[in-house]
């Protein structure tokens, strides 16, 4: 029985509220752990930490140092790399292809993105004239923020949290992540790393917990917080920018979606299946950037409905095919598998539960749906559901695929299908959100702007815009 403890200023400890709180393994539902459950103390300890290592050693190391270190922890995520697979199938279920091929690399790589951008990444400077034609410089610097609160979502434990983490660390700031409470393990974990790697203490720190009331909610509201990041559900972002809102802090959040696919007539009907077969049923439904919103030009609907009952259904459950995180989410996928029916869709697909072997009996298994026939007033059409489902809707113009796609609130990601890429170019820059994909989909270069508008978040992730959030800029001015 796994027992999950926070990790403050360098060493790992129960804390002192007594609680803990059940992990659960999603895949048969077995209780595998406990975790403890930080609250006020331990949140106070950990500033107090993550405080005391910007005046400590961690502040005096130059940009190459943190660089270097950075890559440590690089190699210490590839060196420990089968434990990392091991703690993140335990947490989420889902299968080791997945784990092996895509979320657990990108822990290591996230880290050596930044450990390469924080020393390329030039600021600006100016030559100022002035009366007296002997004129000024002005120089940008950049400064860390401080202390980071960072807290992260279940679908992708260490993907996201060190999404957020590397910059942050490479960049000079301590942190303070929270992981999700349904996803313990790779947080934990990366402890040890950060000590093996050399990271001073307290410059990483985890608080486990929940959200309102626990260390979460602690967490967002601590006066010795800098600034929030954020990656989670739209709701529990605006809950948390109101307590940031106290000591003017800053935000960047990363959150919900409900992200459409654009097939035009002429797409390539392979390349476009592989991406969608990705698209809606990876992790098992549970990516923020996944399709729920298939949009087919009226000429390719039939062809592209029944190709993509045919990924779904060579997924095996258990094998291809993850479970969702916990029960309560199974349940709010299962209420809209129902919501669908009974607002008039059609089940291409699926639409229940799969018949598990007596062994996986417990866990929080759904059948892979596709549905057709909805309204586009369906609350499955506007609601992210968060589940390996999706409604395909035919259109037949572009005018109508670009105002069907931008009729939500979010924002976050699209992916666009077509053979005519004047017409990608075109309809990508109408579509109004923060990433798109063309005749792919979660292609990603680290080094780009990631991020939603409206609903699904505020600011922008990758590259250089990690670094805007991460540090103050600030100019000098030198009379000359
Ligand atoms: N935009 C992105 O890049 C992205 C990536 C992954 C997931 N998501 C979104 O995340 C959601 C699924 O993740 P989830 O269910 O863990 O989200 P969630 O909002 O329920 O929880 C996320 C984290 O916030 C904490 N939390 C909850 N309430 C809080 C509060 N009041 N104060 C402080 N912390 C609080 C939780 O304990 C957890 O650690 C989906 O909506 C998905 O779209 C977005
Ligand atoms: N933030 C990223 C992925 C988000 C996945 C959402 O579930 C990334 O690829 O950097």
């Amino acid at each position: 029985m796994a027992h999950f403890q926070h990790f403050i200023d360098g060493t790992f400890t129960h804390g002192t509220s007594g609680r803990t709180f059940p992990k659960y393994r999603p895949s048969d539902g077995a209780l595998i752990g406990h975790v403890h459950e930080g609250g006020r103390a331990e949140i106070d300890l950990a500033v107090q930490a993550a405080r005391a290592a910007q005046k400590g050693p961690w502040a005096r190391l130059t940009v190459d140092d943190r660089s270097d270190l950075m890559r440590a922890v690089a190699d210490g995520i590839v060196r420990r790399f089968d434990d990392f697979v091991a703690a993140e199938m335990a947490d989420t279920g889902q299968p080791r292809s997945m784990m092996e091929h895509a979320f657990i690399p990108r822990g290591a790589a996230n880290f050596r993105i930044f450990a390469d951008v924080v020393k390329n990444v030039a600021t600006e400077s100016f030559q100022t004239p002035t009366p007296d034609g002997r004129g000024a410089l002005n120089y940008a610097i950049r400064k860390p923020k401080g202390v980071i609160g960072v807290i992260c979502p279940w679908n992708a434990p260490l993907l996201l949290m060190t999404w957020k983490v590397a910059p942050a660390l490479a960049c000079g700031n301590s942190v303070i992540v929270k992981p999700s409470e349904e996803t313990p393990g790779t947080a934990t974990l990366l402890g040890e790393v950060m000590n093996d790697a050399g990271v001073p203490a307290g410059v990483y720190n985890v608080v486990h917990g929940f959200g309102p009331d626990s260390a979460g909610g602690y967490l967002t509201q601590h006066p010795g917080v800098d600034a929030i990041t954020f990656t989670g559900e739209t709701r529990t972002g605006t809950a948390i920018m109101q307590a940031a809102a106290h000591g003017l802090r800053d935000v960047s959040f990363e959150l919900g979606g409900k992200n459409s696919a654009i097939v035009f007539a002429d797409a390539d009907l392979d390349v476009t299946l592989e991406a969608l077969g990705r698209s809606v049923f990876l992790n098992c439904g549970q990516v923020c950037l996944g399709t729920e919103r298939v949009l087919v030009e009226r000429p390719l609907f039939e062809a592209l409905v029944a190709g993509l009952k045919e990924k779904a259904e060579a997924l095996r459950p258990g094998a291809t095919l993850g479970p969702l995180i916990s029960a309560e989410h199974r349940e709010k996928v299962l209420s809209y598998y129902e919501k669908a029916v009974a607002e008039g869709a059609s089940v291409v697909t699926g639409g229940g539960v799969p018949t598990m072997p007596e062994e996986l009996s417990g866990g929080h298994w759904v059948q892979p749906t596709i549905w057709t026939g909805l309204a586009d007033e369906a609350s499955v059409w506007n609601e992210e559901i968060f589940g390996p489902c999706c409604h395909i809707r035919p259109f037949d113009s572009e005018e109508e695929a670009i105002a069907v796609a931008n009729a939500t609130d979010y924002g976050l990601s699209t992916a666009i299908f077509t053979r005519d890429l004047s017409r990608a170019h075109r309809v990508a820059a109408e579509v109004d959100v923060g990433i798109t994909w063309v005749n792919s989909w979660f292609l990603r270069d680290l080094r780009t702007p990631f991020g939603g508008t409206g609903h699904s978040g505020i600011g922008r992730e990758g590259g250089v815009h990690s670094l805007e959030f991460y540090t103050e800029l600030r100019n000098i001015c030198v009379k000359l």
